[in-house]
């Protein structure tokens, strides 16, 4: 028997497709009541780590389980666990709702089950229509019903949002929140931040196969930091001062300097202090996309690289940075 938990977990997990290693020695958890997003950059082993979560693929090493179990031990894995990988194909004669029927037979699930399916997804006014008339979003929200016809534990979403407008990003936001509000557990993948930083409460980054990020979206979002760079007629002198009032200072390329989680009222009283005299002065705060651009260092094309001194915060992924940030970003 399983244990009910609603857990899916990761543990030693890796693939390799010959010389390749598409995901490397995964260790995570997806805890019920929170919707965990699973970002990486196109390629860093998302999908694999999802079909070796649901049984598609043999990892070469590590497991994966769901309730204490993998997939292939679930007694009933319909009620356990729901995923929509890829984008669906319908059967052009089929309407949404025999659709569902059709998949409701061969699960053993009652008609009534997959008429709720497409109420929860907001597609009962078009269960009598075809989906090849239906737009993208209608057709993901069909394709997630599917997933949900046997009242699953547990929702595995594979870049659910990607090719969404807003009005259907939103959507798919509320349904998800509530769906993990309930108590069930989400794990979604997408390699674009800002697509799902909304939804989920938890993120697990992995770049290349490996995990560079396992924690809180909130804690994420406190390790954005802030610095001052500040141009200074003696840069060593005032250099020396901020380092003794605790600050970490680094040098850039062009001759300012970068003052790590400070803002430039605090420099500018420093240097009052010190008689140093400032020639300029800006705040420049990291946001989430560059902190994510760092973690997948560089692998992420989300947002541009970052302007001048942008080498002061990037530094390769390391094999330490695999829980947490811990304030070291
Ligand atoms: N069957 C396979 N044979 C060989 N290599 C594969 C196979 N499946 C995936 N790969 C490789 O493994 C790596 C990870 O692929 P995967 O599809 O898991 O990444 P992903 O993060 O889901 O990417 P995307 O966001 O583009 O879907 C890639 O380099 C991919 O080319």
């Amino acid at each position: 028997m399983h244990d009910g938990s609603g857990r899916i977990i990761v543990q030693g997990l890796s693939k390799r497709y010959g010389p390749l290693s598409a995901v490397q020695d995964l260790d995570f958890a997806v805890r019920p009541g929170t919707v965990t997003g699973f970002l990486g950059p196109n390629g860093s082993g998302k999908t694999t780590t999802l079909r070796m979560i649901l049984g598609l693929i043999t990892p070469t090493s590590g497991t994966a389980t769901i309730n204490g179990l993998p997939f292939h031990q679930l007694p009933n894995p319909a009620s356990v666990i729901g995923a929509v990988l890829d984008a669906q194909s319908f059967h052009p004669g089929r309407t949404a709702q025999n659709h569902l029927r059709c998949y409701a037979a061969a699960m053993n699930v009652p008609d009534e089950q997959a008429d709720r399916a497409l109420e929860l997804v907001g597609l009962a006014p078009a269960a009598k229509r075809k989906p090849s008339g239906f737009s993208l979003g209608m057709r993901q929200r069909l394709s997630l019903a599917t997933a949900l016809l046997g009242d699953p534990q547990v929702l595995v979403l594979d870049e659910p949002a990607n090719g969404l407008d807003p009005e259907g990003i939103a959507w798919l936001r509320n349904f998800l929140k509530a769906f993990a509000a309930s108590g069930r557990t989400v794990l979604m993948s997408s390699h674009f931040l800002r697509e799902i930083e909304h939804t989920v409460d938890q993120l697990v980054v992995i770049s290349r196969g490996r995990c560079v990020y396992d924690g809180s979206i909130d804690q994420l979002r406190s390790a954005q930091q802030s610095r001052a760079l500040v141009q200074a007629a003696d840069p060593g002198a005032l250099a020396a001062e901020l380092q003794a009032s605790g600050y970490r200072v680094e040098s850039l390329p062009d001759g300012r300097l970068a003052v790590l989680g400070a803002d430039s009222r605090q420099v500018a009283d420093i240097a009052l202090a010190a008689g140093v005299a400032l020639y300029g002065m800006q705040d420049e705060r990291i946001g989430l996309e560059q902190l994510f651009f760092q973690l997948t260092s560089g692998q992420y094309t989300g947002v541009p690289q970052a302007g001048p001194g942008a080498e002061v915060w990037a530094r390769p992924a390391q094999s330490g940075d695999q829980r947490g940030l811990g304030g070291s970003v």
